[in-house]
């Protein structure tokens, strides 16, 4: 029992991998799925409540895959997998998968807390000529908070890695002081959040607003060029940045630009920008470019031909977050048509993406990426069928973002948005409309997002 549990994540992995099962069909049906007993080698498993009607699906798709891998992966020689639906399994208390993962460390907790992407780490921050002083500047500041530089300015044009190395940071002094309480919100985070209290209208919620923000040792605020011009919100910024920095708390804040450029930046923030360190971080060179695929390549576990990272490299330069999902968009087609990873599939994945005239192109893959990854949730999750707010609200922001930017036809969305009726992306892009009409979160997220998706536009 023991055995198949603790490896249930790894066994579903597995026959996503051996099998060639979509991202999509994976997500539907067998990420939800959960051991709930073991006897006498038969693994009964606990379908949710919403799948009951399809576990003839699962029967004839899946168990066989299951019961081959959950053989080869715990050494048991024999074994029957059988699906249940909640109704049958009333009695007992079922093992979630919470409750089987290995429990989360201090670290891993406060690491959550503070809002930190784990991926993005000192570790995996490839170091070139375009941020080598910045990332100097954030390691130093990350071995002494509130000593060193203060505040840390760190700015750069869009997806050149300000968030990784702001993350780094963070993750670095959580990782080596056990009792500093350290914050990472974006502008737009620390925006909403004052919204809602201010809309909440009384003194307590303000007072538990400043209070949070006022007692960290590290705040880390990025991009900042969202609050700059939104009154309220800069006054209650500069409120929290005196008041951190004159108790020597650390400081680290990104933004697009460095202060003398910020065009309408009041004085008093341009002058206090300037108190600490700014550094920049430039477009990443050819080598910078190769180094950086070939670490997702071994993050990821692929072996991929040096033809096709250099065919990547060289055609993506200005953004690493493009660079990134071109590599991820090859990787998907690969699988999806069951093709080894070749120059010519490369060239077709990216049709779209590097255009002759090198021209950039924004795509609808494009858009969907950056809306997943601005919500912290994954493409696949996006385009799969999973129905809390968490995904659903993302998913039609992306499905309004396709239409409004680049005019794209709710047909072609659909199908980038995992195969929807064209009827069910017009209820999406509608429902964003009528919010937007009454909802000043939602307007300010869409503004970011159309800055991060077109910073030209
Ligand atoms: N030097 C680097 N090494 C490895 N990965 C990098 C590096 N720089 C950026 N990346 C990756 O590129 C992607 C985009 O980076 P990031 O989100 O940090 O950019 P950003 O500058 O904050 O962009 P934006 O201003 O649009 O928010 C991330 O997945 C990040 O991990």
């Amino acid at each position: 029992m023991d055995k198949v549990i603790e490896k249930w994540d790894e066994i579903l992995q597995t026959v996503k991998r051996d099998y060639n099962i979509s991202d999509v069909a994976f997500n539907t049906w067998l990420k939800p799925l959960e051991v709930y007993d073991v006897t006498d080698n038969v693994i009964t498993i606990l379908v949710p409540s919403e799948q009951v009607v399809l576990i003839n699906l699962l029967n004839k798709k899946y168990k066989l895959l299951l019961q081959v891998t959950i053989c080869e992966l715990t050494g048991i020689s024999e074994c029957d997998v059988k699906f249940i639906s909640p109704d049958e399994a009333p009695q007992k208390d079922v093992p979630s998968y919470d409750n089987a993962a290995p429990a989360m460390s201090d670290i891993e907790r406060r690491c959550e807390d503070a809002h930190l992407n784990p991926k993005y780490i000192f570790d995996t921050f490839i170091v070139g000529n375009n941020n080598k002083f910045a990332q100097a500047a954030a390691l130093a500041v990350a071995e002494s908070p509130g000593d060193t530089y203060n505040p840390l300015f760190i700015y750069g044009g869009a997806g050149l890695g300000k968030t990784h190395l702001m993350h780094s940071i963070a993750h670095y002094i959580i990782e080596h002081d056990e009792n500093s309480k350290v914050l990472y919100v974006t502008s737009e985070e620390f925006t909403n959040e004052l919204i809602e209290t201010i809309r909440n209208g009384n003194n307590s919620a303000m007072s538990k607003f400043r209070e949070k923000y006022r007692n960290i040792d590290v705040l880390l605020v990025d991009d900042i060029q969202f609050i700059i011009g939104k009154e309220s919100t800069q006054e209650e910024f500069f409120h929290t940045f005196n008041s951190l920095h004159s108790a020597k708390k650390q400081i680290i804040i990104s933004s697009d630009k460095p202060p003398k450029d910020m065009e309408i930046l009041e004085e008093r923030f341009r002058s206090r920008f300037e108190w600490g360190l700014i550094a920049d971080i430039t477009l990443p060179d050819y080598e910078t470019r190769m180094a950086i695929l070939h670490k997702k390549e071994e993050l990821e576990g692929y072996n991929i031909s040096e033809e096709v990272i250099n065919y990547i490299a060289t055609n993506i330069k200005s953004n690493i977050r493009e660079l990134e999902g071109a590599f991820n968009k090859v990787m998907a087609s690969s699988k999806l048509e069951k093709k080894e990873v070749t120059l010519e599939l490369a060239e077709q994945a990216l049709k779209d993406i590097i255009s002759p005239n090198e021209q950039k192109v924004i795509t609808p893959d494009y858009i969907i990426s950056v809306v997943a990854e601005h919500y912290h949730v994954t493409v696949a999750e996006l385009c799969g069928n999973k129905r809390s707010s968490k995904i659903v609200m993302p998913r039609q922001i992306a499905m309004y973002l396709c239409r409004e930017i680049i005019d794209t036809s709710l047909k072609t969305i659909g199908k980038n948005l995992g195969n929807r009726d064209h009827t069910t992306i017009m209820h999406g892009i509608e429902k964003i409309e009528k919010e937007l009409a009454t909802n000043d979160n939602l307007r300010n997220s869409i503004a970011t997002l159309k800055k991060k998706i077109n910073p030209q536009g």
